[in-house]
């Protein structure tokens, strides 16, 4: 039996202000802050240890993965990021008001924008500035990897490879795994792990910096999950 460990950033300041963020690199709140340090705590007292960490390249979730390893002693452990791990790009929806986004378009197509994994919010141009490509740290992506939106399916695809990769066989090496992400891309993953249907994922709705634990067996198959709180 593996255990591995999900969590999600703690509460970001787009949160705080109900704003949808997706690719945005907006920081935590003071709260996301407090509430990734006591996730940090609540795992070290429950004696975990790890030997590397998987995050994102957006900043929120590099930070809450600092402040947990920290509380666990765990600076040192090498953690890899990558853009695979990201929150789903959010198109032009990206900096809205989630109610005021509602009052316009009405709550069906607002929560078909959120939840339905083979909706597309809408998209931007590539003169946006929220267009990744004008962005250094996507410098290494193909053209087509470069989002103007995307559904949770598409971050499905684009987060398994990273999956496959890197994250697989380090569970397989036995090393014991942390990953730091986001509310999409962990539900991206879980549904890939716990093979579950559209309409499961759908209602999965996933607490910010509260550690997700994963028994997994030799296959990676779910043998429990429960949350440490
Ligand atoms: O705005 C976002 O990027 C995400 C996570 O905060 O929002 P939602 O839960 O609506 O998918």
């Amino acid at each position: 039996m593996q255990k591995l460990v999900l969590i999600r950033h703690g509460e970001s300041v787009f949160n705080k202000e109900d704003r949808f963020t997706g690719w945005e690199d907006v920081d935590l709140s003071a709260d996301g802050l407090l509430q990734a340090q006591n996730a940090g705590k609540l795992l070290a007292e429950n004696g975990y240890t790890f030997d590397i960490g998987f995050t994102s390249v957006l900043k929120r979730s590099i930070k809450t993965m600092h402040f947990v390893l920290e509380e666990l002693d765990h600076l040192w452990i090498p953690v890899r990021k990558s853009w695979r791990l990201n929150e789903r790009f959010y198109g032009a929806l990206q900096g809205l008001n989630k109610a005021e986004t509602i009052e316009k378009y009405g709550e069906e197509q607002v929560h078909k924008w959120r939840r339905d994994p083979h909706e597309h919010p809408p998209a931007i141009t590539e003169q946006d500035k929220r267009f990744p490509g004008h962005y250094l740290r996507y410098n290494d992506l193909t053209y087509r990897e470069l989002p103007l939106t995307e559904n949770l399916s598409e971050t499905m695809d684009r987060a398994l490879p990273f999956w496959h990769e890197h994250i697989v066989p380090a569970i397989r090496d036995g090393k014991k795994v942390i990953i730091c992400a986001h509310g999409n891309s962990l539900r991206a993953l879980i549904q890939y792990i716990e093979h579950l249907s559209d309409e499961e994922v759908t209602k999965l709705e996933i607490p910010t910096a509260t550690p997700w634990i994963y028994e997994l067996d030799d296959h990676l198959d779910k043998i429990n999950q429960y949350y440490l709180r």
